[in-house]
């Protein structure tokens, strides 16, 4: 494979709200709506972190787990993914990072996000993505996604070849 132009190797950004919010939510206690003691106070409850929609033509809530195989670095993208039914949401069930890749539209430059310290994601209805990044080791995620009727995958090939950077490169400093 030709070496790619630097161009064309994504910038891992810092996964935060603020800068995720235009393609879903972020999964982690900071994101709470509201924080408050439960069960006599020995727990904290981290309420309502992110919109799960999955009501669209007769669709209903899945909750499952996906074991996913650690990708090698750098890597190139080959395709996005959107869901028009329903949202999707990746929550690590270990604290390994895993990397986020979205877009407004799948034929300009993606942004991809490095997701850390057992950081979630939830994708909007809609939302391109690609398929989970999982680093390092075999990765268990929580997902909750949407079941029912209809055809709720569209897969689009990438007509440019961007790149996932190597595993060492630094991260981008927080959107200002
Ligand atoms: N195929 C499948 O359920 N997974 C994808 O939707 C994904 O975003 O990883
Ligand atoms: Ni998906």
């Amino acid at each position: 494979m030709s070496n790619p132009r630097p161009d064309d190797v994504l910038a891992l950004e810092p996964l935060t709200a603020a800068a995720f919010a235009a393609f879903g939510d972020v999964i982690e206690p900071a994101s709470a709506r509201q924080v408050y003691a439960v069960n006599d106070g020995t727990a904290q409850r981290f309420h309502d972190l992110a919109r799960v929609d999955t009501g669209t033509g007769d669709g209903h809530p899945l909750i499952s787990i996906f074991r996913a195989e650690p990708r090698t670095l750098p890597m190139p993208l080959r395709c996005v993914e959107r869901h028009p039914l329903g949202s999707q949401a990746f929550v690590p069930l270990s604290r390994t990072p895993f990397i986020v890749v979205v877009t407004a539209d799948p034929h300009t430059r993606p942004r991809a996000f490095l997701s850390q310290n057992g950081q979630g994601v939830n994708y909007h209805r809609g939302t391109w993505h690609h398929p989970l990044i999982a680093l390092e080791q075999v990765s268990d995620f929580l997902v909750i996604d949407r079941g029912g009727p209809g055809d709720n995958c569209e897969e689009v090939a990438l007509r440019h070849r961007w790149m996932l950077p190597g595993a060492g490169e630094l991260l981008l400093p927080p959107a200002a």
